[in-house]
């Protein structure tokens, strides 16, 4: 059964601090042991605080790789891309930031998938950290219910990319997506869960709890990792 620690915080500020010292901690020793530093981490809304906490810190940028958790297929300069935000935040940085969207395969998301794990071929693995984020409907990374979810879940341990159709499609973000497959993700050597809101704490709680028979993606994902696992909470 999966170790899980809960943080919780009196407010976003408090939160992003600890996330992001922690997060540099990683960084930081993982250049120490192997030269550089791989961590996947979340788009959506809820990891900006984090990002600029992070900026903040002393880091060696030039020695980090980093990989959204998944992304919408989109533009790469469409508001909506998860390496868009990345490439924001941290581009001028000199981070080296992978794309898991080619954009020659926005219209076919299987095609993307494979493209997406092509890439991801190319660098060392597993992760050094993965900070993953939770919708309120339980998806986390783009691990959503649909005719991709088991394939994510569950499909070949040495793919590490898939295209997704979620159904149904999350109203404010309907898009096909390129997600870490499960296998990829629960590799990684540091695992994290960042989620803000009473909601999606209960999902969360729930979901846990059951475990292996969850509905939602975030309970069969964490139903099979043997990392302990860290849950940063605040209210708002
Ligand atoms: O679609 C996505 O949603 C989740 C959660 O986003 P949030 O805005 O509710 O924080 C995110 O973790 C994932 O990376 C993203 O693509």
């Amino acid at each position: 059964m999966t170790e899980i620690e809960w943080w919780d915080f009196d407010g976003a500020k408090d939160l992003a601090e600890q996330v992001a010292g922690d997060i540099a901690f990683v960084i930081e020793s993982a250049i120490e042991a192997h030269g550089g530093a791989r961590i996947a981490v979340p788009g959506g809304s809820t990891p900006d605080l984090i990002y600029k906490a992070l900026l903040a810190k002393d880091i060696d940028w030039e020695k980090v790789t980093l990989i959204p958790t998944d992304d919408r297929l989109v533009s790469l300069d469409d508001p909506s891309s998860n390496y868009a935000k990345l490439s924001r935040f941290f581009g001028a940085k000199g981070a080296e930031i992978i794309s898991l969207v080619d954009e020659s395969a926005i219209g076919d998301y299987k095609q993307a998938g494979r493209l997406g794990d092509a890439r991801l071929a190319l660098i060392d693995w597993p992760l050094d950290l993965v900070c993953l984020g939770m919708g309120a409907d339980g998806h986390t990374a783009s691990i959503f219910p649909g005719p991709d979810f088991d394939n994510a879940l569950t499909g070949p341990r040495e793919r590490r990319a898939v295209g997704v159709r979620p159904d149904p499609m999350p109203a404010n973000a309907p898009y096909d997506r390129v997600t870490l497959t499960a296998a990829a993700l629960s590799s990684a050597r540091t695992i994290m869960i960042v989620i803000t809101g009473d909601e999606k704490k209960r999902v969360l709680e729930t979901a846990i709890e059951d475990g292996p028979l969850s509905s939602k993606p975030i309970g069969r994902l964490l139903a099979d990792i043997e990392t302990p696992v860290d849950i940063f909470w605040c209210a708002d």
